[in-house]
């Protein structure tokens, strides 16, 4: 489905991203987890088209998204920080987004999580006087909102009250099951552990691991996510003392 080869990204004499190559399947919940800094937002970005690679290519569904856009009609997006027009108000974004999409037929549409996070009582509220939670709310409704088959979350979970935090983990899971891929960022490793069946770590710029949650499970014997990442990294650093 997602094909990423030789991935290269430089931002001045940083090297963020170096020779990541990764793939993932529909079906899969991917983890893309790494300590502050490691590339994990860069590499979404260059995956929507938002951060230009120096070299390497991207493949979706087999073609190349270099100067394609279409391609991201089928990824939905939760970015880490949701950036909406101020004086907008929350019905009139979802408007102009149908506006946007008149493509998309009206039983496309996944208001689930809409009706779950109750926007529509928040509809007439401007985007500027949002609270951080209600802001992930209205972003994650979007993101699901067109049904894509891929979605894209970067920190979703962040800023989140539990309530909606267990809806949104359940919305994720059922679209797993249901076929979707999901590709997921976060540093609140317990949010991720309903969710993850692959999980790719950076470091520095640099794929430390990609690899089955099965396959890790097994490797390190722990069950939970935070364990696993601890045992590796403990690991790790007992090697290179
Ligand atoms: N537009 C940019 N210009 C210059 N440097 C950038 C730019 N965007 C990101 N960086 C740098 O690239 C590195 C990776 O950033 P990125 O946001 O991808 O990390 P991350 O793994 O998502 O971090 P976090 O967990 O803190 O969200 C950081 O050192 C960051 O300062």
């Amino acid at each position: 489905m997602i094909h990423i080869r030789e991935l290269n990204k430089k931002f001045g004499k940083h090297h963020v991203l170096q020779n990541i190559n990764l793939q993932f399947e529909l079906g899969q919940g991917v983890a893309l987890i790494g300590p502050n800094g490691s590339g994990k937002t860069t590499l979404i970005k260059a995956l929507l088209g938002m951060v230009i690679p120096d070299k390497g290519e991207m493949l979706f569904n087999g073609s190349s998204i270099k100067n394609q856009s279409l391609y991201r009609q089928n990824i939905g997006y939760m970015p880490q920080i949701s950036r909406f027009p101020d004086n907008m108000k929350v019905g009139q974004l979802f408007n102009m987004i149908r506006d946007v999409r008149e493509d998309i037929k009206a039983d496309v549409y996944d208001w689930e999580l809409y009706d779950s996070f109750e926007i529509e009582q928040m509809k007439t509220k401007r985007l500027n006087i949002l609270s951080g939670g209600m802001k992930q709310k209205v972003s994650a409704a979007l993101a699901f909102l067109f049904n894509p088959k891929v979605l894209v979350l970067d920190e979703p979970t962040a800023g989140l009250d539990p309530v909606s935090n267990e809806i949104l983990k359940e919305k994720l899971r059922k679209s797993i099951t249901n076929g979707k891929l999901v590709l997921i960022t976060s540093h609140i490793l317990n949010d991720l552990d309903e969710i993850t069946t692959h999980v790719a770590y950076l470091m520095d710029g640099k794929t430390q691991f990609f690899k089955s949650l099965e396959q890790l499970k097994m490797e390190t014997s722990e069950d939970r996510l935070n364990k696993i990442i601890a045992h590796i990294l403990n690991g790790e650093e007992a090697v290179h003392a």
